[in-house]
């Protein structure tokens, strides 16, 4: 494609201008996609943050703990090192100087043979407390707990016991991890609770029954299947935090995530809606422009040749319109044509299209009977009354016939309206050939194109881009022209760039070819003389090959060499093999019969160099006679 250096250079854009330019479309669009982005940004920040915070929170308070209960472990191995007479006042007070130092101990004392001989706080005036039961919980070999313990010195006071073989620690709390729990308690938000407790056999928490909550105050949760939980058993007393957030506590922080995701939804719909006023102000501006340029019919038109590379003769050329604004910056039809399109203004530009080749290639086409001229067309413009008086008039003026004008259909834009396809089916009756762009790309399928009278199939560039070297295959590339042809129509295979795709097209069997290495798109003054000439012509290997191409295609309603026979008949193309006998029979004289201005000598030279395709009706027969020169793209 030709290069443009404009802004708006890509079709999505215009695409997206087209549809700019119908009011109030994308209105809509902003305050949609605000509210489904607020609304799924709730939930996912709600649940993505609730579970965090738990674990987090979770993971913690097993940190605390497990300090805790490692200061507790060192607080008995010092009381381990006494070695002095138990209970004398030199080992009261080297317990009672371990008591101050650690916070949460309210007492320690020292048994003997399971009953309590002294302690910081009653000295050796001992009532003894219940010796260490079995089954109490044991932290290993050495340590064991008991919750819920009332010492004699405070009996309203619940406690937990910590011992081993000698002295037994009282801990604040009615579980050992209360004091813990208490101090996390901050760290957890708002109205969710935490809990430590010891991991049962499974590994799963004994309980969370009794929790604390953010303010440090126990309570009793009621786990209801909709509270968010996080549970971590872990570190080397076996013990478990769990944090629950109830249906109430996550419930506000969605309300408060909604706020925010709704701020930022209806951020982004001003920021939307702000793109699209810029946007829409862009259409508009390009809508007068193009008002003004189809009011003062500033467009102008190309052509692009179609070319059967087996034999190198250009058959046909493609219309292709430009439009360059005052400016001077060129716009790419695939942007300024959907705008013109959303106008409701595409007939006059397709009957310009068509007026224009008329006035440019009047005398030219009449001169050549066989050579066709498509244009683009839109679905609308078959239904049109105006279009097709317009394609009359045309034909009337200059003498053409209507099979020298072509109708292009992208198939992006399907025919779907009855009137369209009645309009189609009349001017097809009338003579005008029919061919369907972009195959592949867009909405058609085999079905549909049976039912439409369709004589040629345009296969779409992206096809072509992807095949390479001449003898590297693509099955998908294959397989769709295997499909078009059970149809019966012809191929014509677009964005044919380098001698190895024609070459590749060839060998399958395609004639009909369109692309730059054929020939860029080129004002008319350009395309005629070069019409004339002969085109490059792909580059085809041994009849084995070739056969064996053609084997691995299978059956068809009709050979690919029947196909090519059938489009040269109906584009009035005559063969290699005729012209060269024309060539010998008219030398010197003017034109053969079809193709018009090719001089004697032309068709000379191109005999003499084997432009060979002489006797090429397809691939089964001139392919294979041997490999042809390969003609370097026009420049
Ligand atoms: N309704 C109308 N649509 C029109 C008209 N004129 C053009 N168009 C459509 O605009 C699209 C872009 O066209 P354009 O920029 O002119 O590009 C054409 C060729 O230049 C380009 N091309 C041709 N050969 C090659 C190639 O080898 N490589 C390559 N990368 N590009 C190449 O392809 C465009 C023609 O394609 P197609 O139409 O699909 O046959 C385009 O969709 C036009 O249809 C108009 O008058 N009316």
């Amino acid at each position: 494609m030709e290069r443009h250096d404009h802004p708006l250079s890509t079709q999505a854009e215009g695409r997206v201008l087209g549809q700019l330019a119908r009011p109030g479309r994308w209105l809509v669009l902003p305050a949609v996609v605000g509210a489904v982005l607020a609304l799924a940004l709730a939930v996912l920040v709600t649940a993505w943050t609730g579970q965090r915070n738990l674990a987090s929170a979770a993971r913690q308070a097993l940190q605390v703990q497990n300090e805790r209960t490692a200061e507790l472990r060192a607080l008995f191995n010092a009381l381990d090192q006494w070695t002095g007479t138990p209970c004398t006042p030199e080992h009261l007070t080297a317990m009672r100087t371990l008591f101050l130092r650690i916070g949460p101990v309210l007492d320690i004392a020292y048994h003997q043979r399971g009953h309590m001989r002294c302690s910081t706080t009653l000295g050796t005036s001992i009532r003894s407390l219940p010796p260490i039961a079995p089954g109490e919980r044991r932290l290993d070999a050495q340590l064991a707990i008991r919750d819920g313990v009332r010492p004699s010195f405070a009996p309203e006071v619940v406690t937990s016991q910590l011992s081993n073989e000698h002295y037994s620690v009282l801990i604040e709390g009615a579980k050992i991890t209360d004091g813990a729990r208490r101090a996390l308690a901050r760290s957890v938000s708002g109205g969710a609770w935490i809990g430590l407790s010891w991991a049962d056999a499974s590994g799963h928490p004994t309980d969370v029954g009794t929790e604390i909550d953010a303010a440090g105050v126990g309570g009793t949760v009621t786990h209801s299947p909709a509270s968010l939980r996080a549970s971590l058993c872990a570190g080397p007393d076996g013990l478990c935090a769990t944090v629950v957030e109830p249906p109430a506590a996550w419930l506000g922080r969605a309300a408060a995530a909604l706020g925010a995701a709704a701020l930022a939804g209806a951020l982004a719909a001003a920021l939307l809606a702000a793109g699209w006023r810029a946007r829409r102000f862009r259409a508009t501006a390009l809508d007068r422009r193009l008002t003004e340029a189809l009011r003062e019919r500033a467009f102008t038109l190309h052509y692009q040749p179609i070319a059967d590379c087996i034999d190198g003769r250009v058959v046909g050329a493609e219309a292709l319109i430009r439009w360059t604004p005052r400016d001077g910056k060129p716009v790419p039809p695939d942007v300024f044509i959907p705008v013109i399109e959303a106008m409701g203004r595409i007939g006059e530009v397709s009957c310009f299209v068509v007026e224009q080749v008329g006035r440019e290639l009047g005398g030219f086409l009449r001169d050549r009977p066989g050579f066709s001229i498509s244009v683009n067309v839109h679905p609308a413009d078959l239904a049109s009354q105006t279009f097709h008086a317009c394609l009359r008039t045309c034909l009337e003026r200059h003498g053409l016939a209507p099979r020298q004008l072509s109708l292009e259909l992208t198939e992006r834009q399907p025919v779907t309206l009855d009137a369209e396809l009645d309009g189609m089916q009349r001017l097809a009756a009338r003579g005008h050939q029919f061919y369907l762009d972009d195959f592949g790309t867009g909405h058609s399928n085999i079905v549909r194109l049976d039912a439409m009278p369709v004589h040629r199939v345009k296969l779409d560039r992206h096809f072509t881009a992807s095949v390479g070297a001449a003898g590297a295959r693509n099955p998908i590339v294959e397989s769709t022209l295997e499909m078009i042809r059970e149809t019966g129509r012809d191929v014509v295979v677009e964005g044919i760039e380098t001698s190895d795709q024609a070459s590749y097209f060839a060998l399958r069997g395609v004639r009909l070819m369109q692309g730059w290495w054929i020939g860029r798109p080129v004002p008319a003054a350009q395309f005629m003389p070069l019409a004339d000439r002969p085109t490059p012509v792909a580059t085809v290997p041994d009849a084995a090959t070739v056969t064996a191409a053609t084997e691995r295609s299978g059956p068809k309603r009709r050979s690919p060499g029947q196909a090519g026979r059938q489009a040269d008949e109906r584009l009035g193309v005559t063969s290699g093999a005729q012209l060269a006998a024309q060539a010998g029979a008219q030398a010197g004289a003017q034109t053969g019969p079809q193709t018009g201005a090719e001089t004697g000598a032309q068709a000379d030279a191109r005999a003499a160099d084997g432009a060979g395709c002489a006797d090429s009706a397809g691939p089964g027969g001139a392919i294979a006679a041997g490999a042809h020169a390969v003609v370097g793209p026009q420049t």
